[in-house]
């Protein structure tokens, strides 16, 4: 996890989908890392979830942090076609920025949503999670590295399972033991 949060602070924004932000609750920002001398701050990365329906909760972690001063604001990119004023309006009076964007077959398109980002001055994404949004970005073969953390626990189904054709651009680059996890690195090869 401290590996994850030194990882944030080397991008502009983390996203992650609805599913893991409802699942989850997570905080997206480098608590783990230890502090700096005389209260210097660290990058602390643009939290972005993709979010078709506007189920985002206005009393999150994410929210709640940007309220108390602890937090960027968090960005909630939403579909075009199910977009709804009411639960636009309440997300943004907890103080999260929704954007909206097109849709393929159901999902938020990533080549919109990188467009968004890109509009907005956001120059490097980490795509931390769950699975369907792992997936979406392996198939746009958008993505530059792989990195994945095996951690000694069976999940079952629970895994990521991704198309084999969607990784095929990925080229083994190093594997390191990092306390009980492994993490294994991919970068793109074109
Ligand atoms: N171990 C790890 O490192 C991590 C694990 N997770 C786990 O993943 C689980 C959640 O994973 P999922 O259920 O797969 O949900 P998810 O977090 O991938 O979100 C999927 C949802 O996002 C929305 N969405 C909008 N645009 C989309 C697009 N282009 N492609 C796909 N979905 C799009 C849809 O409503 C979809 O149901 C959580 O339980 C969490 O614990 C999440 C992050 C990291
Ligand atoms: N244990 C662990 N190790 C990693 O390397 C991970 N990427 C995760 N994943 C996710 O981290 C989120 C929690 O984030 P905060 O610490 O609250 O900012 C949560 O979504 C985990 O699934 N976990």
């Amino acid at each position: 996890m401290v590996m994850t949060h030194w990882m944030r602070t080397m991008h502009d924004a983390i996203l992650i989908g609805i599913g893991t932000a409802l699942n989850d609750d997570p905080q997206l920002n480098t608590r783990h890392l230890p502090a700096l001398p005389s209260g210097e701050q660290r990058r602390l990365p643009r939290p972005v979830v993709l979010d078709s329906k506007l189920r985002f909760k206005p009393d999150c972690k994410l929210l709640k942090n940007f309220r108390e001063g602890t937090g960027r604001r968090p960005w909630i990119i939403t579909s075009r076609g199910s977009f709804d004023p009411l639960k636009h309006r309440e997300l943004a009076n907890a103080g999260a920025r929704v954007f909206i964007t097109d849709s393929v077959d159901g999902s938020l398109s990533v080549d919109s949503i990188l467009f968004t980002l890109r509009q907005q001055g956001i120059r490097s994404v980490m795509v931390e999670g769950g699975a369907q949004i792992i997936n979406s970005f392996l198939r746009a073969k958008v993505a530059h590295s792989l990195v994945i953390t095996v951690a000694p626990t069976l999940v079952g189904k629970e895994g990521v399972s991704y198309d084999a054709e969607a990784t095929k651009k990925f080229e083994y680059l190093s594997t390191e033991k990092e306390g009980r996890d492994t993490v294994v690195v991919f970068t793109s090869a074109k």
